[in-house]
């Protein structure tokens, strides 16, 4: 365990971070972070204790602040209390003192995430939902066992997985070939839109739960090769819709039980029982789906694979002695595979609808891509739409959907020039960076343009990181890419999107994303 006695430098640093203790003296930066003199190699490393932040108090530490009508954090609004902190505290900034959890440790400065990330080890711990860990290991641990997927697993038993699972995932080469089923999707979620406008043309104000459809059914096909007929009004079954909001309901409470008092830790609270309510359903109509779609699959003695089997069935075929590892990916697919994407496609929506001129251009690049009107989708078109990668990029860094991501410290490492312990959680305070005017100009304002080839702006690659990075990073970035590319093509060339209500503020809601119904005014072009 490391030690916080004060300029004390344990043996555990990782070797790039080592520091020898010669040079007695390091400054503090107009920004608030420590600026090494020479190497940091020569720099004096300072205490945890005195890396800034709120004090905590006695008994509730800092948890009071989390706690409704008396401290002032809300989890919706963390992106307004990490924006704050930033400004009071500077670079780094310690949450200490939270009740049943390690430290916070908020990390503002690009090449600080860098270096943290770039001496990533085999297997970085990505901080994050110990309920679902309790859930996965402990409550359902008859059902997981020790293959227990992704999300919420850490060492070697997440490692194994991933080992399995990554090349099928993360493959370009893999990801094209769903272009098709994608963009099927697609066209069915283009004329759900036509359906359910009204006469005004403007979609209802639950459009996110239709987008939410539409993602489900997307995954449902790649991951599976299975209709879930999510997008026909008629063919929706009840239990899909519970699927979705089972989703969503575990997603709302995650952040509650993981800041707020611990109670559930020491008994069920109303909270805790919705929360595995929720899991338990989308534990049990996923594998439904999942289940039926692998008996299919195992029937035969030989399980063969080709361009258009599903990835279940490929990361069957990769192992059919254990049909369980592609159940369970397709369950944590499931899981976080359809509010994130659906949060990605609400917000980008909402700003080309209200950056008209943005949304002309993208059109124009639209129009010369595919000229004639029946001109099929084909993952080499989607290549030469750069517009339309700018319009993704640009829309994730002022809104990424997933605000701070953060690596749980394995051993005691220099950060900002302070040292932090092993078990401190770092966050990566994303939101807040990729704001900042000192990583991009006019950073405020929807610009595209900034990631074309064309523009003179560099970027800190470690500013905007939205899927994450390393041995971590996220695995369905290659679909989430295809299907929000897909979806956003079919929907500029169908429809001029126009949004004529109040300005939506953004929140936590589960995901960062306008918060509000989003009316769009869907012309047919
Ligand atoms: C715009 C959409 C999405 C965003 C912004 C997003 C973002 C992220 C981020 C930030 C992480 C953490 C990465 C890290 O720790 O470095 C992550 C992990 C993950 N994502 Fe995504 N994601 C998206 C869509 C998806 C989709 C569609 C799927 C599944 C089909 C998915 C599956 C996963 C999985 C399984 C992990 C855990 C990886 C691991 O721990 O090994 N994500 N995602």
């Amino acid at each position: 365990m490391a030690t916080r006695s004060a300029g004390r430098i344990t043996r555990t640093l990782t070797p790039a971070f080592q520091i020898s203790a010669r040079h007695k003296s390091s400054m503090v930066s107009a920004e608030g972070c420590p600026v090494l003199h020479g190497t940091e190699a020569n720099a004096v490393v300072k205490d945890y204790s005195q890396v800034p932040g709120p004090r905590p108090i006695p008994l509730l530490g800092n948890t009071w602040r989390f706690i409704p009508f008396v401290g002032d954090y809300r989890i919706e609004e963390v992106d307004k209390v990490s924006l704050r902190l930033h400004r009071q505290y500077g670079n780094i900034v310690k949450i200490s003192g939270l009740l049943g959890r390690p430290d916070m440790v908020f990390l503002y400065d690009a090449d600080e995430i860098e270096k943290v990330f770039r001496n990533e080890e085999l297997m970085p711990h990505r901080p994050s939902m110990p309920s679902l860990n309790y859930y996965k290991h402990k409550l359902r641990k008859d059902f997981f066992g020790d293959d227990a997927g992704v999300i919420a697993v850490h060492g070697e038993n997440w490692y194994k997985f991933r080992t399995k699972v990554q090349q099928p995932m993360l493959q370009p080469r893999v990801s094209r070939l769903y272009v098709e089923p994608i963009s099927n999707t697609a066209d069915e979620f283009i004329s759900r839109v036509r359906e359910i406008r009204d006469s005004k043309l403007e979609v209802p104000a639950d459009f996110l739960n239709e987008i939410h459809k539409w993602s489900l059914e997307s995954i449902a096909r790649v991951a599976l090769d299975v209709r879930l007929g999510c997008l026909d009004g008629s063919k929706m079954q009840t239990e899909t819709q519970e699927l979705i909001d089972a989703v969503n309901t575990f997603f709302k409470n995650v952040g509650v039980l993981e800041l707020k008092v611990p109670f559930w830790k020491l008994f069920s609270t109303p909270t805790w029982n919705k929360y595995i309510n929720a899991l338990d359903k989308i534990t049990n109509i996923s594998m439904k789906h999942i289940s039926s779609r692998l008996e299919e699959l195992t029937k035969d003695s030989k399980v063969e694979v080709n361009e258009k089997s599903s990835l279940v069935q490929r990361v069957l075929a990769l192992d059919p002695s254990n049909p369980k590892i592609a159940a369970i990916l397709a369950l944590d697919l499931f899981l976080v595979g359809i509010d994130t994407t659906s949060a990605a496609v609400a917000s980008i929506l909402y700003q080309l609808s209200t950056n008209g001129e943005k949304q002309e251009k993208l059109k124009e690049e639209i129009d010369r891509v595919f000229p004639g009107s029946n001109d099929e989708i084909t993952y080499q078109k989607l290549e030469e739409m750069s517009y339309l990668k700018a319009c993704i990029k640009e829309t994730l860094r002022m809104r990424p959907v997933v605000i701070g991501n953060g690596r749980c410290m394995t051993q005691d490492t220099v950060i900002c020039g302070y040292n932090i312990p092993k078990g401190v959680q770092v966050v990566f305070q994303h939101y807040v960076i990729s704001n900042s005017d000192r990583y991009f100009s006019e950073p405020e304002k929807f610009l595209p343009e900034r990631w074309l080839k064309s523009s003179k702006e560099n970027h800190h690659p470690f500013a905007a990181l939205p899927f994450g990075y390393g041995r971590r990073m996220c695995l369905g970035r290659r679909f989430a890419d295809l299907e929000i590319q897909t979806i956003i093509t079919k929907m500029i060339q169908a429809f001029k999107i126009e949004y004529h209500h109040e300005e939506l503020e953004y929140r936590i809601h589960p995901m960062y994303m306008p918060d509000g119904p989003l009316r769009f005014k869907c012309i047919d072009r």
